[in-house]
């Protein structure tokens, strides 16, 4: 049973596709506030139609300069259009990508002037020579998504599959035509070649499919962070924070462990943006953030809950002492706030704390709690720490 392929009606699909995904990118680039990478491979698609209608069009007429020398400029700039709109996805421009440019185009200039020396002669020339291009390209693809640092990583594992992919395709095409060049085949090169195209626009078609979702789940990541995060410090926003505190305080209920919550809020902040400046009040805010990090353990909760105020999610285990931990925090950042950047803001802060007990019904009860010691801490001097409902042991000073 033999595999056959009717060429014209295999072109015409290519064709169709390629207009009808080209279309759908550029409608994205119009809809997506002109995020140039998608008018790329939008273009990227309709040159490759436009390639493929000129090849094909070898079946009426007898010019070269159509038929071969066109038909193959548009197929060669397709794949080069592909890896453009990557790099400018990847938007960096470092000195390496600025060089790598450079390269690409130096390879696309070799490109055209062979292409312009040899269409005349045996088409199977430009055949071979755009699919070593192609190849080529497709593997700087892969080196430019490796270098890619997006998250979800899945779309551009998928991306680099089908690039690889396509560049041993493009490869063995120029291995199949080289021989054959070489008088070397033996089998049905024809047949081969057909075997390739087919599978070269499946996966032409997957590839343009795929670039749009790493575009959009990247974005959506983004987005999730800008939601989710405090741009200034990265920590949890309010929002974020009390999603979470309930997350924690639900399961703390249910398997029956200790949860402590704690307010900090830094001491006469005002005085620290009035005499330094909202600049160096902004570094302070960082350094705060960056000292609970790194005092914490990564499954505790940190959010920066108002302006110069932080809350924080503490899953307690049996040797954590709260008041211990309060101490700590306090006297580190005593002693990171006293100069920052050179300056000599003398930063502290106070705090309110409180241990989850069996009147706290909701996680917003242990918040409410914690804010009423903190005003406490507050009102007893600063740079100190109180503790739940007040009661004289409740003071760490
Ligand atoms: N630099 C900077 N300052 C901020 C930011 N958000 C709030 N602030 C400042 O934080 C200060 C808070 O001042 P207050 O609420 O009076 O509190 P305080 O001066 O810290 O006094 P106490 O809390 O009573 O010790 C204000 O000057 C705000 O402008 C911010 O994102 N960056």
């Amino acid at each position: 049973m033999g595999f056959t392929v009717h060429l014209p009606t295999l072109l015409l699909l290519s064709v169709a596709i390629n207009l009808l995904i080209g279309g759908l990118l550029w409608a994205i680039f119009r809809l997506r506030s002109r995020q140039h990478c998608f008018r790329l491979w939008a273009l990227a698609c309709m040159t490759f139609a436009v390639g493929t209608l000129f090849a094909g069009t070898r079946a009426f007429i007898d010019t070269p300069w159509i038929t071969v020398f066109l038909a193959h400029l548009f197929l060669g700039l397709s794949p080069l259009l592909v890896l453009a709109g990557l790099q400018r996805f990847s938007g960096s421009a470092s000195r390496k990508t600025r060089r790598s440019r450079h390269a690409l185009r130096l390879s696309a200039a070799c490109y055209l002037l062979i292409l312009l020396l040899t269409f005349q002669g045996d088409p199977l020339n430009a055949r071979l020579l755009t699919a070593l291009f192609s190849a080529a390209i497709f593997i700087f693809a892969v080196y430019t998504l490796s270098k890619l640092d997006t998250t979800p990583s899945l779309p551009v594992r998928i991306l680099k599959v089908l690039f690889t992919m396509h560049g041993v395709l493009m490869m063995s095409q120029a291995l199949v035509i080289g021989m054959d060049w070489l008088g070397l085949n033996q089998a049905n090169t024809g047949f081969v070649l057909q075997l390739i195209l087919v599978n070269h626009i499946l996966l032409a078609t997957a590839t343009t499919l795929a670039l749009p979702l790493l575009a959009f789940t990247h974005s959506e990541q983004r987005l999730r962070v800008m939601a989710e995060r405090d741009g200034l410090t990265g920590l949890y926003n309010r929002r974020s924070l009390f999603r979470e505190g309930i997350r924690a305080f639900d399961q703390a209920t249910q398997s029956q462990t200790q949860l402590a919550v704690l307010m900090l809020d830094l001491d006469h902040f005002k005085q620290v943006n009035d005499r330094w400046g909202h600049a160096a009040g902004d570094d302070a805010l960082r350094l705060v953030a960056r000292t609970l990090k790194n005092e914490l353990r990564d499954d505790d909760i940190i959010g920066r809950v108002g302006g110069e105020e932080f809350a924080m999610v503490l899953r307690i285990t049996g040797d954590d002492d709260v008041r211990i931990i309060t101490r700590r925090l306090l006297d580190t950042i005593a002693t990171n706030g006293q100069e920052i950047d050179g300056l000599p803001l003398y930063i502290s802060a106070s705090i309110g704390g409180v241990e989850k007990a069996g009147h706290h019904k909701t996680f917003a009860d242990m918040m409410i709690e914690a804010d009423a010691a903190l005003y406490n801490a507050k009102d007893k001097g600063r740079n100190r720490a109180e503790f739940g409902r007040l009661t004289p042991e409740t003071s760490v000073s």
